[in-house]
Order: C-alpha cells, then sequence, then structure tokens
C-alpha cells in the first residue's frame, strides 16, 4: 500500500522539493502539506508542479490527525526550523506519524529526549543532517583519513538564507571523527586571536569549524587534512536540491520498520 506523506515546511525551499519527489514516486502519495504561509494554496502550485489536490495548512495537529486516519501508517517530513521541532516530532510520534527529519540545528539534549521518546513509543524516527549520498562517502572517508592525519579543519559554505551555523552536516563530521577517541590538532604554538572568530568555532576532538554565508552558493564542504609535507582534501558539494531526495525517499520507505530514532542516513543505507 502507498505511504501517505505529509510535508512540514512544504513551501520552503527543501519542502517544494521534498512535494514534487514525493509526487512522482510511485510508492507514496502526499497526504497534507504545512507551512506558516501560502495558506490555503495548492502544495503542488506553489512546488511548481501544478494542482495536487493538498491545500497547505497551518494545523500539524488536525494535519496529523488526518494522516493517522489513512489506511497504511504515514511519515511526516520536516524541513523548517529547529524553533518548535522538538513539539513537532512529539506531535507526529503521538499520533502515529513516523517522523522523517531533514531540519537542522536541534539541541543535542532534545535531540536525546525525542530518542527516548520515539523509543517508549516504539516508533520509528529518523533524523538526518544530511540525505545526499556524496556527503556520507565523504564523511566515512574522513575516518580512513583520521587514521593517518592528526590535523584537520572543516570549512562549510553555504546558501546566506542559512538560519544555523554551523551546519548540521560540519557538527556532524566533527562528531563523527571526534568519536575516533584520537586527540586531533595538538598545538605547536600560543595563538593570539586578533579578531574574534578568526580561527572558526571550536568543537568537542578540538576541530575547528569555519562557516561562509554567500550569495550564489547552495551547499558545500571541505574537510583539509594535514601532515608533514602534504595536505588532503575531501570535498562535496550540492549543486541542486535534487540531491537530498533520494535519501529523503529512502528514509521515509525504511522509517516505517523501525522502532526507535536513528540518526543519519548512513544508518539505513
Ligand atoms: N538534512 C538535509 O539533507 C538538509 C537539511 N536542510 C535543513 O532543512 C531546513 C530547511 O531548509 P530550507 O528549506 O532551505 O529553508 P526554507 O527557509 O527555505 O524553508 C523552511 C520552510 O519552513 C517554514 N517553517 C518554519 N517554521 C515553521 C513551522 N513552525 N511550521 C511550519 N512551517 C515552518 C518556513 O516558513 P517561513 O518562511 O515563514 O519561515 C519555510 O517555508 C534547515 O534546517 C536546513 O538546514 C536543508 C537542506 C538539506
Ligand atoms: O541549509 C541548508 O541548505 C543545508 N543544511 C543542512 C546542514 O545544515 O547541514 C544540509 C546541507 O548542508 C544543506
Amino acid at each position: 500500500m502507498a505511504i501517505p506523506v505529509l510535508v512540514v515546511g512544504c513551501a520552503g525551499k527543501m519542502g517544494r522539493e521534498v512535494i514534487k519527489a514525493v509526487h512522482a514516486a510511485p510508492d507514496m502519495y502526499v497526504i497534507g502539506a504545512v507551512d506558516r504561509s501560502h495558506l490555503d494554496a495548492d502544495a503542488g502550485e506553489v512546488a511548481g508542479i501544478g494542482p495536487i489536490d493538498v491545500p497547505i495548512t497551518d494545523n500539524l495537529e488536525v494535519s496529523c490527525a488526518m494522516v493517522a486516519q489513512e489506511r497504511s501508517p504515514g511519515v511526516m517530513v520536516d524541513f523548517t526550523h529547529p524553533r518548535g521541532l522538538y513539539d513537532r516530532v512529539r506531535t507526529a510520534i503521538a499520533y502515529g506519524v513516523r517522523p522523517v527529519i531533514g531540519t537542522t540545528g536541534i539541541a543535542p539534549e532534545q535531540l536525546a529526549d525525542l530518542a527516548e521518546f520515539a523509543d517508549k513509543a516504539s516508533t520509528g524516527c529518523v533524523v538526518a543532517p544530511n540525505f545526499a549520498i556524496g556527503m556520507i562517502l565523504l564523511q566515512q572517508a574522513c575516518l580512513r583519513a583520521a587514521e593517518y592525519f592528526d590535523h584537520l579543519e572543516i570549512i562549510e559554505l553555504h546558501h546566506d538564507e542559512k538560519a544555523d551555523a554551523p551546519s548540521g552536516t560540519a557538527l556532524a563530521t566533527a562528531q563523527l571523527i571526534a568519536s575516533t577517541g584520537k586527540a586531533f590538532n595538538p598545538a605547536k604554538v600560543e595563538e593570539t586571536e586578533l579578531i574574534a572568530g578568526a580561527r572558526g568555532g571550536l568543537v568537542p576532538g578540538n576541530i575547528r569549524i569555519h562557516s561562509l554565508r554567500l550569495p550564489g552558493l547552495l551547499a558545500h564542504q571541505e574537510v583539509i587534512f594535514g601532515g608533514t609535507g602534504q595536505s588532503f582534501s575531501l570535498r562535496h558539494d550540492t549543486t541542486d536540491r535534487s540531491a537530498y531526495m533520494p535519501g529523503v525517499l529512502l528514509a521515509i520507505r525504511k522509517v516505517l520498520g523501525l522502532k526507535s530514532l536513528v540518526y543519519g542516513l548512513e544508518k539505513i543505507l
């Protein structure tokens, strides 16, 4: 049976892409669309694919109740803003709707709390800071490089409409590299930062992240490893948001078979 999908943030850059991808997929359909603007407009029209008979509403609870009435279990896809995300995920789970979350910037304590909530409800939930396969491969390659290099820094570059910094992907990449337990970037001199922020943000693992925001960019990340007489750069460029859609559709299919919260696309590949 086809999967009913509720798209939250449907009028946004990612939400429009999700509406297109879900509508085009043979094994799922858009059952509802939530946003704060374009209310009552057809979600398909807003996404640029013509009418799909799904009006945009700002009422998540009523939308979840509607999904719960469908014959097969439903999924909520959220690409919005970290504000209120915690409550949206809890609302979805309370209605038996499985969340697939692409929104970045949620606090780690809230994520841990949601994992406990999903676990208790035996409900699947996927939270992934990046749905592009190329980025997952970059992260895996970082683990290999980290075996041989002791020094690295991360640069992430995004469009200038991005709300959070650093990106969720950069944080997740640093977290993954730090999970090796290695002590990175041993200091060689006592540094003085003449302009606050010049050396980027420091995250656990002693890894620095530098965030650039410019019009003309979409989403890019470079991890540069440094060693004696050599440097090694790993870079991923997203040039179109359709890059995320195979990962999003995969998560929609896989979340139905899960009984707890899974963090990271790599866990369901
Ligand atoms: N995991 C991944 O692979 C990716 C994740 N992202 C993440 O997805 C999120 C969205 O990105 P993007 O699409 O570029 O952002 P946009 O600002 O283009 O879209 C977000 C949409 O969500 C709406 N919105 C915000 N808050 C709410 C709410 N409480 N209820 C309903 N709708 C809401 C916004 O409305 P309004 O305009 O009124 O604020 C807007 O229409 C970000 O956190 C970004 O980091 C992005 C790309 C890939
Ligand atoms: O806001 C974006 O655009 C993106 N956000 C995600 C993040 O914060 O990592 C994923 C990707 O980088 C695009």
